[in-house]
């Protein structure tokens, strides 16, 4: 049975429109990004061409946030946060504001990563509501994060390192004294600080899904006769 909680008939509504637009939003993504490939031969310029729909798609899992908080799917609240709020995070803080990090190798990273496993994340739960559930969707779910976790972390962190010295010069985001407020807060160091956070909060994402997928593939154990 699918992750809903109780099989309220608007919210399983509700959860297939909202995972049918997102499958859709993200292949569309998907789409721009081969596309761009195809014609140019490069990633440079790729994350101008997949912006504004990288920019609504991403922030629209917010909602998870509160599908998971009020009870509507299973999905561990603490997790479910981190999760959207470190790719809401670098996408709105560090890719979207620092256009010289547009260009660089994260964004290929990151955009393949997050696109796959979107695709195939928002599809398998869309087939678990309608009760179909193909074994292929089950195990594309519960595998392919096992490389693609590592590769979107990696361009996350990219983006960020590249971000850097943009934010130090330009003081983006900061406010130094004296001022007003006699208050001084410096991005910078927010960023700084985003390095540890990932290195203590990324692991238990990854070794979360591990759970799940031995929870998901393993065959279930048979009855004593
Ligand atoms: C300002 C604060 C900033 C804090 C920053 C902190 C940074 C910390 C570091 C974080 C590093 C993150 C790096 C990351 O961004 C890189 C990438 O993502 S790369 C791409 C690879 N990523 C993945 O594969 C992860 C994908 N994400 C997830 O799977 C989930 O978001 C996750 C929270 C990790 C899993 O949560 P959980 O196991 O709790 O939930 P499930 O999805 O398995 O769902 C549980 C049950 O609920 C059902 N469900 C869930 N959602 C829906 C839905 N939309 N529609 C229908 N049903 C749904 C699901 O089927 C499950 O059902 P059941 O219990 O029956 O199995």
């Amino acid at each position: 049975m699918s992750g809903v909680k109780k099989q309220n008939s608007a919210a399983q509504a509700w959860l297939i429109m909202y995972n049918v637009a997102m499958t859709a939003g993200w292949s569309f993504i998907g789409i721009g990004v081969v596309g761009h490939f195809y014609k140019h031969g490069t990633y440079k310029g790729l994350y101008d061409q997949v912006e504004k729909q990288l920019l609504f798609f991403q922030t629209s899992a917010i909602l998870e946030i509160f599908h998971a908080m009020f009870g509507l799917v299973r999905s561990n609240v603490m997790l479910t946060t981190l999760q959207v709020f470190s790719r809401v995070g670098i996408v709105w803080g560090v890719i979207q504001p620092v256009v010289q990090v547009h260009d660089k190798e994260g964004i290929p990273m990151v955009l393949i990563a997050w696109t796959i496993t979107e695709i195939i994340r928002y599809l398998f739960y869309t087939f678990v509501l309608l009760g179909v559930t193909p074994k292929v969707m089950l195990w594309l779910r519960y595998t392919l994060f096992i490389v693609l976790y590592p590769l979107g972390v990696t361009g996350e962190l990219l983006s960020l390192y590249y971000s850097l010295p943009h934010v130090q010069n330009s003081g983006l985001y900061s406010l130094y004294l004296p001022n007003n407020l006699n208050f001084s807060f410096n991005y910078y160091y927010v960023l700084l600080g985003m390095f540890p956070v990932y290195v203590i909060f990324f692991p238990q994402l990854y070794f979360h899904m591990f759970a799940q997928r031995k929870k998901s593939l393993s065959p279930p154990a048979k009855k004593q006769e």
